[in-house]
């Protein structure tokens, strides 16, 4: 059994011991069933855990065992969530299974968190719902038996490492995670004939454009390599459906902020990567004391009052934007759509709106510029709002970081732990 224990993520709260629970993983197995008794020679206790790892592994399909996925069942959209681990990909697929589609996770949880499968493993522990899948896709041979062994209908692409300083620092990860891996995933497509892919872009990929709101058609210039691979992956994946029966959606994702109102997940992004995190972490983390205070990065950008502009998508709105997605994708079509409010917000602006919803006058700190960033951005959605009629209803910045507060509140080692504090 390889003991992948390293790879859970450290205590968010230092003064918190970290749970050291190694993961139950054997090869690209997931299951709960190779846990082994911590002391030998108590026959009754190995019998009892044994019947228990027997129901666990009953519940929780495995790759290399046999696949409840592997029949097409009319009716029954089949979707593989690649990073359903991650923060928006485990939104996307508690939203997929509440709406009845079966889900695949595909996930290396280098950046996602077991703790988020777990959760909904067990709201959704019917077999044949949801399947589990620790695997790499930078390992073509692993994704394309995920695809040989699955009747997929459709791909929603979500993995990608998404931090735009540390692109700046590691270009290479960049175009491998997000470019290369996006090919094999279009390469095992095509060998297993899924024909739909609902594909995670973003904002990024325009770069600093000359003029605001930013629709579909304004140019892509991007000026940091996560914004440049996303924006290759893209080029692929066009060049990839012209003349072909595909049904492509591209969403180009704005800031995404917010969590599941009703507090099953959250976000949790690495602690060893808080250097490089979104400002929404930031916040949060100033707040709860983890880090002495929230560093603005950049104060001379040419906005109103200096920060950079920026137009934070409730991720509850991003993911019923995939859903609308994947219902409206059609063969040998190809939509291309903004997924943002529309109306831009200032650091500073975004600041205060944390300080109302998590009670804290959270010290700040301005710093210089952060590399890669651009001065202003925000989306105009007339496009998604016309053609899918999808629309951001929750648009309150300070209603979607309470909603997230909640939930960090109750996770202050993200999902190793639920201890709650008063503050
Ligand atoms: O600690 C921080 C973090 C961020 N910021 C600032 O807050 C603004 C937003 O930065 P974030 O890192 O939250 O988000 P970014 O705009 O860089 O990219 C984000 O949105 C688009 C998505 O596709 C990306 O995946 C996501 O990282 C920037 O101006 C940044 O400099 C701070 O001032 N302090």
């Amino acid at each position: 059994m390889k003991d992948l224990s390293h790879m859970l993520p450290a205590s968010r709260n230092r003064s918190q011991p970290r749970a050291n629970r190694p993961l139950p993983l054997s090869g690209m197995d997931y299951s709960e069933s190779h846990r082994k008794p911590q002391v030998l020679g108590k026959l009754v206790i190995a019998v009892i855990i044994t019947a228990v790892c027997i129901l666990i592994l009953k519940q929780s399909p495995s790759f290399s065992g046999p696949s409840k996925f592997s029949r097409h069942e009319p009716g029954v959209t089949h979707v593989l969530v690649t990073g359903g681990a991650g923060y928006i990909g485990s939104h996307a697929a508690l939203r997929l299974l509440k709406d009845n589609y079966r889900v695949t996770i595909v996930d290396n949880l280098s950046r996602g968190n077991l703790g988020a499968i777990r959760i909904l493993q067990q709201l959704f522990p019917e077999p044949g719902r949801l399947q589990f899948i620790y695997a790499d896709l930078g390992d073509a041979v692993v994704v394309n038996k995920i695809f040989a062994k699955n009747a997929f209908d459709a791909v929603m692409h979500f993995a990608a490492v998404a931090y735009v300083g540390e692109s700046t620092l590691e270009p290479l990860r960049y175009y491998h995670n997000i470019t290369s891996n996006t090919l094999v995933i279009l390469e095992a497509m095509a060998a297993h004939g899924v024909k739909t892919l609902i594909y995670s872009s973003t904002c990024a990929t325009y770069g600093e454009p000359e003029k605001m709101p930013i629709t579909e058609v304004t140019p892509q210039h991007p000026i940091n390599p996560y914004g440049k691979a996303k924006k290759m992956a893209e080029d692929i994946i066009l060049d990839f459906s012209k003349g072909s029966d595909m049904a492509v959606m591209i969403l180009r994702y704005f800031n995404v902020i917010g969590s599941d109102p009703e507090g099953r997940l959250g976000e949790a992004p690495r602690p060893e990567l808080r250097e490089h995190g979104r400002i929404s972490g930031a916040c949060f983390d100033a707040a709860l004391g983890i880090i002495p205070g929230l560093k603005v990065k950049g104060t001379d950008y040419p906005t109103s009052d200096g920060t950079c502009i920026r137009d934070y998508i409730d991720v509850t709105d991003l993911v019923d934007a995939h859903v609308k997605s994947l219902d409206k994708a059609r063969p040998s079509k190809v939509g291309i759509y903004n997924v943002g409010t529309g109306k831009g917000r200032s650091v500073k602006e975004f600041v205060e709106a944390c300080k109302k919803a998590t009670g804290v006058s959270i010290r700040v700190d301005y710093l210089e510029r952060r590399p890669g960033d651009y001065a202003e951005v925000y989306s105009d959605p007339s496009k998604i709002n016309r053609e899918l009629n999808w629309s951001a209803r929750r648009t309150d910045l300070q209603e979607s970081l309470s909603i997230a507060w909640r939930w960090q509140k109750s996770h202050l080692n993200g999902y190793e732990s639920a201890s709650v504090v008063a503050l």
